[in-house]
């Protein structure tokens, strides 16, 4: 039988939501079983960021050029800044038979879906929009006009979580995390079973 496909997993969600929290816990695990692609960008690393761990730092120019190589499975331009996935790597993953896991915004998020229907689309939720804008003012890396402009986005992007496969509500980390394991074993699940009977009926002799 061929070997299955790994699958592609996408978190995305508004600025804030805790999509890194919640995957670097995920990655945190000692029985995870994805491996995350790092982005592309072009913003400028925060203190103690590392190229190559937390982004692929580029100038903006050496993102473009990727862009025009076709270097990108999805890239979006967000607050000023571009973002993007790089395809190789996703592909040669899935190829291997490991899961992918992308920590994106929707604008992404959406060109995923046109280019990946088969893919797992997941939306992290905050519990409000009050707490959101209390988890990125607590956060502290952005100046308050970047952090009401996120609030601007993320206004337009929670209006966008009915075409995710799941929404899972980030109200506290761990049952997050509990949340998308078990939606990505029942996933498994089900796509293995549509796999096996389609190769069962390959057999039937008609
Ligand atoms: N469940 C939670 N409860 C309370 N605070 C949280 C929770 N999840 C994350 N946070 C906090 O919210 C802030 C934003 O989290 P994080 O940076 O992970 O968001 P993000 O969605 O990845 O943001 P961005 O898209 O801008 O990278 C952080 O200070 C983080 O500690
Ligand atoms: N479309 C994409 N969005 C991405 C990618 N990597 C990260 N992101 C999202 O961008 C915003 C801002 O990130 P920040 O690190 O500046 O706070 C956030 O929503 C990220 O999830 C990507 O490859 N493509």
């Amino acid at each position: 039988m061929r070997k299955q496909r790994g699958l592609l997993i996408v978190l995305s969600g508004p600025s804030g939501v805790g999509k890194g929290t919640v995957r670097k816990e995920l990655f945190s695990q000692p029985d995870t079983n994805y491996e995350y692609s790092i982005s592309m960008t072009t913003r400028l690393p925060r203190e103690g960021e590392t190229d190559e761990v937390d982004y692929f730092f580029k100038s903006r120019e050496d993102f473009e050029e990727l862009i025009s190589q076709g270097k990108l499975l999805e890239y979006a331009e967000y607050v000023g800044n571009y973002y993007g996935t790089p395809l190789d790597y996703v592909n040669q993953t899935r190829d291997a038979g490991r899961d992918v896991f992308l920590e994106i915004e929707v604008q992404g998020a959406e060109q995923v879906r046109e280019k990946v229907p088969d893919g797992l689309f997941i939306f992290l939720a905050p519990p409000s929009l009050s707490e959101l804008e209390k988890r990125l003012t607590g956060r502290g890396t952005e100046t308050d006009a970047i952090i009401q402009s996120r609030i601007t986005e993320a206004r337009k992007e929670l209006e966008m979580m009915n075409l995710y496969d799941y929404v899972v509500e980030n109200d506290e980390v761990e049952r997050a995390c509990e949340r998308i394991n078990a939606i990505v074993i029942a996933e498994h699940c089900k796509r293995e079973r549509v796999e096996k009977r389609y190769y069962e009926m390959l057999k039937e002799n008609v």
